[in-house]
């Protein structure tokens, strides 16, 4: 069991002899989904979280689908082993599923895999109906089964809509959304948290809440050293 720092629960803020820190436990909660509107840092999110990954699980794989394939985000990913930009992204997810197959298949190995989907839902919007839900059907199973075979699902887009998961939302045990949430989100997400929900979430700062029920307030933490960070996620995504 590998537990990870995830972000900060502002509300430990007060309690300087404390740990703000809200640990991520990989086996209870093994799939995350990370959402918010442009600019409201999910990438920087993301990166923070693979990265620590990468420092803590020293045989994790990573695999990035990067659809969004900004350029200065994942730079320094062109050409490593398990980097997929724009339509290449197809490609990793496919390959990854199959890796989950293989293993399914054969138990062979054990080591923490994890994907990335950077604007999943971009990427089902750009490809034929018919390959999307195909996509959409591997993914169900993925959130489905995947957690005894130590297999995870990282993604991050903007909009948390239905229609892109099928029934599969529920299945993401960590949801963290960044900046203000819209009424519907609200609704649909932290209907029991109402009262805790404020119009004041900017950049780096919004909600989590895991297994539906233990709900914070957030700060995602500053990273200090960039280029580390960038040679961590590096190494998980060669390795
Ligand atoms: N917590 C943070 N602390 C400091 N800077 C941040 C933080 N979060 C994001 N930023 C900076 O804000 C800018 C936008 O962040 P980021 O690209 O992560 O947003 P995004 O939600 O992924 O946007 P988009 O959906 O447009 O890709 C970046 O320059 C990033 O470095």
């Amino acid at each position: 069991m590998a537990l990870i720092d995830l972000v900060i629960d502002e509300k430990m803020l007060m309690y300087a002899s404390l740990s703000s820190y809200v640990r991520w436990d990989t086996q209870k909660s093994p799939h995350l989904v990370v959402s918010g509107v442009t600019g409201s840092g999910k990438t920087y999110l993301v990166k923070l979280i693979i990265g620590r990954i990468s420092k803590y699980i020293t045989d994790s794989q990573i695999t990035i689908c990067d659809f969004k394939g900004d350029n200065s985000d994942f730079s320094g990913l062109i050409g490593a082993k398990r980097y997929y930009r724009f339509d290449d992204a197809l490609r990793g997810f496919n390959e990854f599923y199959d890796c989950f197959l293989h293993r399914q298949r054969y138990n062979d190995s054990m080591n923490f895999r994890l994907i990335l989907i950077e604007e999943y839902a971009s990427l089902l919007n750009y490809l034929p109906k018919s390959e999307s839900e195909e996509i959409k059907r591997k993914l169900s199973s993925l959130l489905m089964l995947a957690r005894s075979f130590n297999f995870h699902v990282l993604l991050s887009q903007q909009r948390l809509d239905a229609e892109y998961f099928g029934k599969a939302r529920d299945n993401f045990n960590v949801v963290i959304t960044l900046g203000n949430v819209s009424k519907e989100v609200r609704d649909m997400l932290f209907s029991s948290y109402k009262d805790e929900i404020t119009p004041d979430r900017s950049r780096g700062t919004g909600y989590m809440i895991t297994n539906g029920a233990d709900f914070r307030r957030i700060v995602v933490p500053q990273i200090n050293n960039m280029d580390l960070l960038n040679q961590y996620i590096k190494d998980a995504v060669d390795r």
